[in-house]
């Protein structure tokens, strides 16, 4: 399957595994540092489960996967069909069949091995994931860098699940024992392709489940490296399974009898239509959907850090973040000193070629995303909001970017709540500021909107920023700061953003549960 995809000057690195001996699994990677953008082809299979990159059956359905800052052709994805599905869940179950009875420590060592593999590879890693997704590098970097993160967390908890002793009457005792789910499925968005495949196994892996992930049609080359990690540190084959595919996949994965549990990431309708599935099978769910989130800016606050916070919570993997705060509040006193500032720094931000150091925005996810992203900003528009900057389509000065999908980063003035690019999710670097006066008010119109991912205020009264988080209707609320994600931190959303939680201790308790022993110690009262 090599897609004939090449660079204008027809120079093309193509990474071929196949025949797949294990051991090869690193040399898509290894030839990841001379990599730069528009060179690189991977026509190796996608899939892996039974320990193996695994063939497509099937390559009629083939979609092409573009490299967003060039617009060429990355690879094909060849969607797995009902047969694929089937052995992948049956490969996984083999593995959990073995991984659930390990120790705690014996789970937690494989992990801190993968977690120690990852971070040796970080830069590799994260430079095939810029060449799939379009985010600059030193993003990437930093994702992959949160992904071993969690990897390394939840190996340290896998030795600390226990469960609970009860004393009962007549020297009775119960026990509790915290057992794993089974087979989990993961299903990913585009935007954090590796690090969502890391946030969703990493704590299924450390409470003895086994999990096949679904990436996105879109992103499809960094999750089998993930599995291919796992391998390596001593998983059992089978344990981390990757199918490739789309909504028909998707469905597949949701419906089949032997699945446990969905972890999904991404858009509210397909999550509606993940739980509608799921509860056919009565399947636990975990939803991480998308928001619409405040960012509510105090006159009190210290400016810069509101201004960089904005910036933190509008412009990061080009404004394609769930959890990104573009609905701006602003005090009305402090707005004209805002607006300065925070057009001055995003017109500074440098978006080009994704690999190279100096950049900071790169590419969105692909054409028909771009076009959403800027429809939008016409939108904005036509209904009153004014653009102070960007919004428009970049092309960089380097012609092999010519076909990319940038565009410069936007700030809308002007804007009001019941404005389109201030109720729904965009998906794209448009940052929607707006005025307000009081506490009161700003607090009632953050939480006008049918989402609850994140939230975030900044100001220097530290009553009135508790105040403030307990009062805004979202999983997250930052103080001071915006979008930094601690793996120690549970995540997750309120209302339409979804339920469940991804990292933290918690997230033990959406892959386990738990089982009551009940044990007798004399003779049996029966009352027959
Ligand atoms: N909140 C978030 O993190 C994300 C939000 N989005 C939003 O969603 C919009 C559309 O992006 P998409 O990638 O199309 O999101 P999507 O929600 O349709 O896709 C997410 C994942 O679900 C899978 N999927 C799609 N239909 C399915 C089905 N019927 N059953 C099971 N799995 C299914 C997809 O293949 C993908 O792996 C974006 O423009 C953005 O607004 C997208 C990605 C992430
Ligand atoms: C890493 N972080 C917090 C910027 C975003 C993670 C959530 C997502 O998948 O959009």
């Amino acid at each position: 399957m090599h897609s004939g995809a090449s660079d204008r000057n027809g120079k093309s690195t193509t990474v071929c595994l196949c025949p797949l001996p294990p051991k090869m699994a690193q040399s898509i990677l290894d030839n990841m540092p001379g990599a730069s953008t528009g060179t690189v082809v991977v026509t190796d299979p996608l899939n892996f489960w039974g320990g193996r990159r695994v063939k497509p059956r099937e390559e009629k359905n083939a979609e092409p996967v573009f490299e967003p800052a060039t617009g060429r052709v990355l690879c094909q994805m060849m969607p797995c069909g009902a047969e694929e599905v089937d052995e992948a869940i049956k490969s996984a179950h083999t593995a959990y069949l073995k991984w659930s009875k390990m120790a705690g420590m014996e789970r937690a060592r494989v992990m801190l091995e993968a977690a120690r593999i990852i971070r040796e590879r970080r830069e590799k890693i994260a430079k095939l994931e810029v060449i799939n997704n379009g985010k600059s590098i030193t993003e990437a970097v930093v994702d992959i860098d949160i992904a071993w993160q969690c990897i390394e967390y939840y190996a340290g908890l896998a030795g600390t699940l226990s469960g609970q002793h009860i004393q009962l009457p007549g020297g009775a005792f119960a026990y509790t024992r915290r057992e794993p789910l089974g087979v989990c499925v993961g299903i990913g968005a585009w935007n954090y392709p590796f690090q969502i495949a890391s946030w969703k196994s990493a704590p299924a892996l450390a409470c003895g489940n086994a999990m096949v992930f679904k990436p996105s049609p879109m992103t499809p080359v960094t999750a089998v490296i993930l599995a291919e990690i796992y391998k390596e540190a001593g998983a059992p084959d089978g344990l981390f399974c990757v199918v490739q595919g789309g909504a028909e996949t998707g469905t597949l994965l949701c419906h089949h009898p032997m699945v446990a549990k969905v972890s999904f990431t991404g858009s509210v309708p397909t999550g509606k239509k993940v739980m509608e599935m799921s509860s056919k099978g009565v399947k636990q769910v975990t939803l991480e959907l998308g928001g619409k989130s405040p960012l509510i800016i105090f006159k009190d606050c210290e400016l810069e850090n509101a201004v960089k916070g904005a910036l933190m919570a509008n412009f990061l993997t080009q404004g394609q973040v769930c959890c990104n705060g573009t609905r701006v509040y602003v005090q009305r006193e402090i707005m004209p000193q805002f607006l300065e500032e925070v057009v001055k720094r995003t017109k500074a931000i440098p978006v080009g070629d994704p690999l190279l150091d100096g950049t900071r925005m790169g590419a969105l996810i692909s054409k028909p995303q771009l076009e959403k992203v800027l429809g939008f900003v016409s939108q904005a528009k036509k209904e009153g909001g004014r653009v102070l900057c960007g919004g428009e389509p970049f092309v960089p000065s380097d012609p092999k970017l010519k076909g990319g999908y940038f565009m410069s980063p936007c700030v809308l003035d002007n804007c009001r709540d019941d404005m389109t690019c201030v109720k729904e999710e965009i998906f794209g670097p448009v940052m929607s500021v707006m005025p307000f006066d009081t506490e009161e008010e700003v607090i009632r119109r953050a939480n006008n909107t049918t989402f609850g991912l994140a939230s975030g205020v900044f100001t220097r009264d530290i009553s009135r920023a508790h105040r403030v988080a307990e009062n805004l209707e979202a999983g997250t609320c930052f103080i001071n700061n915006y979008n930094i994600s601690p793996v120690e931190v549970p995540f997750g959303g309120y209302k339409m953003s979804g339920f469940g939680r991804e990292n933290g201790q918690v997230t033990i308790e959406y892959y386990s549960q738990l089982k009551t022993v009940v044990v007798e110690m004399g003779d049996v009262e029966s009352l027959f």
